[in-house]
């Protein structure tokens, strides 16, 4: 048997493949040339020793070895290919002694087992789900405890370093994998040593190579790579390397590997050690591109994570710790399917794993590399399910941009930017040779996203600036409001001009007699709950919990009036609050995050949080087309403004809410609206605030939008009949966007006719017109037959929907039909004549239900948002300390003085809710 190599020798510590062996004298020559060498000029060079020459190192394809007293007998323990390897990377990481193994991850199985039973790994909370795997389960199985925290905070690992803990290892990746994270390596390792000496620093440098990143110069002691990535770059081996410096720690590293054989074979160690000669070469390119496309998808305002980017919230210390940023960047796109679209649309980008290699690769960390992290665990630690990773090879950066481009655009994640004039071909090209980040940035300019965001990562390092000053409230500050506040909102129904309202149409819609209904309530715990019974919704979280540092910046004098778009940071964060919700379901956790965005958003700060429970009810079916979500979004708005007093509580008697309120309340409504539809008309809303009905027409491309109230009729009866089919109002929108850019010459048409539709409409609903009544609705009649024509050839209905067209169309009933709002399912709507017999509406309803579908009478207009009255005009905002010298107790509490209005709220069944408001009187609308 080999005895391991002697440590502090690394030039011929495991180099000795040489038959027969050469001067120790020749080998120290070549130790001190080398010793002035700069590190590309180390990678090429290979210290390579042979009997005959070879000017590459052989491969010792072989088991055993002959002899009883030679340098090897067995290539488990040590192999000369192997061997040479070892001592060429020795060099490379400035380590007393390399090790090449099989895997990156037996690297750590190998480093993990320096850690006793009773003894504590310290590790980060972003890291690779590999290395997530093996702790959880050494932590199950192993009597290992394992803690996971944010290595970018040193003062986040100071509670754990106490001698108590028995800190033997903390383990950190900078940057981190997938979020790009950075640790400060110095200073970790120098805190740690001083708190617990015995403790082992241990850094994945994968991301980094020891190319860009030497952590061993940093205080590290142990640092292990996936040799698979960079080191071999071509992805057609499987290999990971430990170096370390301290001799004792290189002894027992040396005594596992050889009693378990994890060992590299000797075929992976030639071809890792020639893939290591072009090492700097390659990182070099593959970095500089990684360079642009971070630019490009920054510009473009995607939250984008990557060192090399001047907003990285941790620059400075990375660029103090590394020589470069690496060709490994990550972005958000706020939505799970548009990311799923953009990675199946690429091409050149290979849909793959792993990182480092000469081709580029394109993954989702949540369904890939990370997918052995589970989703509750994923979503705690703030991982985003539409992370979009991007590992940059050496391909043309122009292919690869090419391609980049056209699957965010095939995915509606970007849209052209029409008022951009391009360059000329020539004159691009010319700006790229000469210029590359100038003419990425110019790239950027010709597209733009859906919704203008302004940078997400300036407003990231603005909210984390922001929140290093803040305090917390303490519970006996904490605000709450003084009494109930009771809001109601109608649902809507879409008349004309659905799906093509997202692209500058004019929509015809009315508000219907089905409503949300909200209570929101003192409570005096700290805390904020939500409940929203008839989706399962009933959670409460801890206020000083929520994640207040990544609140977007505003003036307080402002804070009334909703912001233009989301933040995606701020969105990402809540989001990652919620979605640790396993049980709560898709509409469940949209509910959540559109009220707990808004909650923060509207607080501005931690400290003018109130402590409520907000509770909705519904009776407007979810899903169904019949704008639920606006209501509620109208309800969760108003309840807020209402508790921070940005709008006017009403008194008894007061005969409407004031134009102002309305508009405040609309603005938050609608940007509700945009956390649950990404991307919506603001059609919903604008309803459910102001009631009747509306031609809508959004702002788009640079042409004036507005809102016009149509007066002119008086109740036209509507059939609303629901499928029962839920859809997905968010891909059906954005499908219809995809077949516009696909196919314009079709879909655009479509959209002018649609125009002229919702243009007529208006006219005959504004009252601008002299036609007689039954004129009218029968011209309203064939406008619904033609709408709904144009929404079937825009690929939105759905079977169940033709059924009803057909069953109303049929004799003896000839009623005019077509499907309203998302399509897919949903509802249909049909138009009731004046003069159509109650038999006949009691026999097509009866005919309907039968085949399975719900129907529902209701009218054209009707009330907007209401706001219960209340006694007094008093300010609605006190700390829990006023709240108690005021003597009024939490209605939940059931201390008598407080009209339990939240309770009357759950107990009423979806048939009473209207007949609870009614009840309850005192109703005061927009
Ligand atoms: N199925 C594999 C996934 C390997 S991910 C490889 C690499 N470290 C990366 O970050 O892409 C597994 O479950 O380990």
């Amino acid at each position: 048997m080999t005895t391991p190599s002697t440590p502090g020798d690394s030039s011929l510590a495991t180099s000795v493949y040489s038959l027969p062996a050469k001067s120790p004298t020749e080998a120290e020559q070549y130790k001190a040339r080398a010793a002035n060498w700069r590190f590309s000029t180390l990678c090429a060079s290979v210290d390579t020793k042979d009997q005959y020459g070879a000017s590459s190192t052989p491969i010792y394809q072989t088991a055993t070895f002959k002899g009883v007293d030679g340098q090897y007998d067995y290539t488990r323990s040590g192999n000369p290919t192997r061997g040479g390897l070892e001592n060429h990377l020795a060099r490379l990481y400035g380590a007393t002694q390399a090790f090449a193994l099989s895997t990156g991850m037996t690297c750590l199985d190998t480093i993990l087992r320096l850690v006793k039973p009773g003894e504590t790994v310290l590790a980060g909370d972003d890291l690779y789900g590999g290395t997530n795997r093996l702790l959880t389960y050494l932590g199950t199985h192993g009597g290992v405890n394992v803690i996971h925290a944010d290595t970018t905070r040193i003062e986040a690992l100071r509670p754990y370093l106490q001698p108590g803990n028995k800190v033997k290892m903390v383990l950190l990746e900078s940057p981190t994998n997938p979020l790009l994270k950075i640790a400060d390596l110095q200073g970790i390792s120098d805190e740690v040593k001083a708190a617990s000496p015995n403790a082992l620093i241990v850094v994945d440098n994968t991301m980094m190579s020891p190319y860009l990143q030497r952590p061993l110069e940093l205080g590290a002691d142990i640092v292990y790579d996936s040799g698979t990535k960079y080191l071999s770059g071509h992805h057609d081996l499987m290999a990971g390397i430990i170096a370390a410096k301290r001799t004792d720690v290189c002894k027992d590293i040396a005594f596992l590997i050889n009693s378990v054989g994890s060992g590299l074979a000797p075929f992976d160690s030639f071809l890792l050690l020639r893939g290591v000669k072009t090492m700097s070469l390659r990182m070099d390119r593959q970095m500089a591109t990684a360079q642009l496309v971070a630019n490009y998808l920054d510009s473009l305002g995607f939250l984008v994570h990557y060192p090399g980017l001047k907003s990285h919230p941790k620059r400075d210390i990375h660029w103090k710790q590394a020589t470069g940023a690496g060709a490994v960047l990550s972005f958000v796109t706020g939505d799970k399917a548009l990311s799923e679209r953009i990675v199946g649309g690429a091409r050149l980008w290979g849909i793959s794993v792993s990182f480092g290699a000469v081709n580029s690769l394109i993954s989702m960390p949540c369904l890939m590399s990370h997918a052995s992290i589970s989703a509750a665990v994923r979503a705690e630690r703030g991982l985003p399910e539409n992370l979009i990773r991007l590992c940059v090879g050496i391909e043309d950066p122009r292919d690869l941009m090419d391609d980049l481009e056209h699957s965010l655009l095939s995915a509606g994640a970007i849209t052209p930017n029409l008022s951009y004039s391009p360059l000329s071909h020539a004159r691009s090209a010319e700006l790229y040779a000469t210029d590359p980040e100038a003419w990425i940035l110019e790239r950027a300019k010709g597209f733009k996203r859906p919704s203008d965001h302004a940078s997400a990562i300036d407003k990231l390092v603005t909210g984390v600036k922001k929140g290093l000053g803040f305090t917390s409230a303490t519970e006996s500050e904490r605000k709450t409001i003084e009494q109930d506040i009771v809001v109601s909102a109608p649902g809507k129904v879409i008349l004309f001009g659905e799906h093509a309202v997202v692209h500058g149409v004019t929509a015809v819609a009315s508000s219907v007699n089905l409503r949300c209904f909200a209570v929101q309530s003192p409570r005096s715990d700290g805390k904020v709950g939500l409940e929203v019974p008839d989706i399962g919704v009933e959670l409460e979280w801890d206020i000083s919990k929520l994640p207040w540092n990544l609140l977007p910046v505003h003036s307080n004098a402002h804070r009334h009036v909703a912001d233009k778009d989301l933040d995606p940071a701020l969105l990402q964060a809540v989001e990652g609050v919620v979605n640790a919700h396993v049980e709560v379901g898709k509409t469940g956790i949209g509910a959540c995050v559109a009220f707990l965005y808004l909650y923060m958003v509207m607080a501005g700060g931690e400290a003018d949080a109130p402590a409520v429970t907000f509770t909705a009810k519904s009776n407007l079916p979810i899903s169904a087309g019949l704008g639920s979500s606006a209501a509620y979004s109208t309800c969760v708005a108003s309840a807020l403004l209402l508790a921070h007093s940005h709008i006017t509580q009403p008194e008894h008697g007061q005969p409407r809410l004031s134009e102002s309120d309305t508009n405040i309340v609309d603005g938050w409504a609608f940007l509700a609206e945009k956390v649950l539809h990404g991307n919506p008309s603001g059609i919903d809303n604008a309803v459910s605030v102001r009631g009747g009905a509306v031609a809508f027409t959004r702002s788009v491309g640079g042409r004036q939008g507005g809102l016009n109230g149509l007066h002119g009729f008086s109740s036209i009866r509507l059939l609303l009949t629901n499928t029962l089919v839920p859809r997905d109002t968010k891909s059906l929108v954005a499908g219809v966007s995809a077949k516009r850019l696909a196919e314009p010459h079709v879909v655009d048409p479509i959209l002018d006719a649609i125009q002229s539709i919702s243009d007529e409409a208006s006219t005959l609903l504004s009252g601008q017109t002299r036609v007689e009544r039954k004129e009218l609705v029968g011209r309203l009649e064939a406008l619904i037959t033609e709408n709904h024509g144009h929404l079937v050839n825009l690929g939105v209905s759905h079977p169940s929907l033709e059924m009803i067209v057909a069953a109303t169309a049929a004799e003896p009933f000839g009623l005019a039909t077509k499907l309203t709002g998302a399509g897919g399912g949903g509802c249909a709507v049909t138009l009731i004549p004046d003069d159509f017999p109650q038999s006949s509406l009691d026999s097509l309803i009866t005919t309907l239900q039968a085949q399975g579908f719900q129907p529902h009478l209701t009218s054209v207009g009707g009330p907007g948002l209401g706001i219960h009255a209340q006694p007094s005009s008093s300010s609605r905002s006190s700390t829990r300390a006023a709240q108690k010298e005021d003597a009024i107790p939490n209605s939940e509490e059931g201390e008598g003085m407080v009209v339990p209005k939240r309770a009357g709220l759950r107990e009423a069944g979806t048939e009473d809710l209207q007949a609870w408001s009614d009840r309850l009187g005192g109703w005061v609308h927009t």
